[in-house]
């Protein structure tokens, strides 16, 4: 089915922030602590290394229940069978990529201004958007300007889309998020940087249901 599941907790995998346990150890300790979706994001790994990190977190990710994305690359989607891909503004153009995946995939795409919103709404085949950087990110350095929280209103108001926020998302920031009407918070560092990700995800979920 192409929805995201009815979570709250989007996890974006990243080698160089786990703290040395990996992207396929880190995709246990998330899905054990109850996260339900996981993008695989990794830029600059052999082509045969992201093969078998994202089958074995595919694996993990069904055995959980769990929604498994591939960032960018939708070559790695199809080998991996995900249940989705994400794309962004300078990727394979989501148009093109819905031809490739066929109609079952998950497609995901990225919005970094009001124009991009408001294009968005006229693109068909995406299921969701990503809405960023909210905040000012370290994770990514060829990030847009951070559209704050003025965006994801902007977002919120005018696209009939699931939205997705992402970008320098702490726990600080997930009250002011979840007031706002956000579902879906995807955060890299905070999570996969935790030293404890299960009592991460415990404290995020916390912060939610307290709002
Ligand atoms: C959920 C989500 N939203 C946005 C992005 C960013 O995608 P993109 O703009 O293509 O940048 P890269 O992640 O490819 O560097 C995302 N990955 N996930
Ligand atoms: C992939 C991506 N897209 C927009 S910001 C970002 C990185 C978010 O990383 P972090 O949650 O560590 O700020
Ligand atoms: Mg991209």
């Amino acid at each position: 089915m192409r929805t995201l599941p009815d979570t709250d907790i989007y996890a974006v995998l990243s080698d160089e922030y786990s703290r040395g346990r990996g992207n396929v150890e880190t995709a246990r300790l998330l899905l054990e602590a109850g996260v339900k979706i996981i993008q695989y994001r990794e830029k600059n790994f052999a082509v045969q290394r992201r093969l078998e990190e994202c089958t074995a977190v595919k694996r993990l990710c069904a055995a959980h229940g769990a929604c498994f994305i591939i960032n960018d690359d939708v070559d790695l989607a199809r080998a991996v069978q995900a249940d989705g891909l994400h794309l962004g503004q300078s990727d394979t153009r989501p148009e093109e990529a819905r031809r490739l995946i066929g109609d079952k995939m998950l497609l995901g795409y990225s919005v970094t201004t009001q124009y991009e919103i408001d294009r968005a709404k006229n693109i068909p085949g995406i299921d969701y958007l990503g809405v960023g950087p909210v905040f000012a990110t370290g994770t990514k350095p060829d990030a847009a300007s951070p559209g704050g929280l003025a965006l994801l209103d902007y977002a919120l108001a005018n696209s009939d889309r699931p939205i997705v926020a992402i970008g320098g998302i702490k726990l600080e920031q997930v009250t002011a998020l979840t007031r706002r009407g956000v579902r879906y918070l995807a955060m890299v560092s905070e999570l996969v940087g935790a030293e404890d990700i299960r009592q991460k995800v415990v404290d995020i979920r916390a912060v939610i249901a307290g709002c």
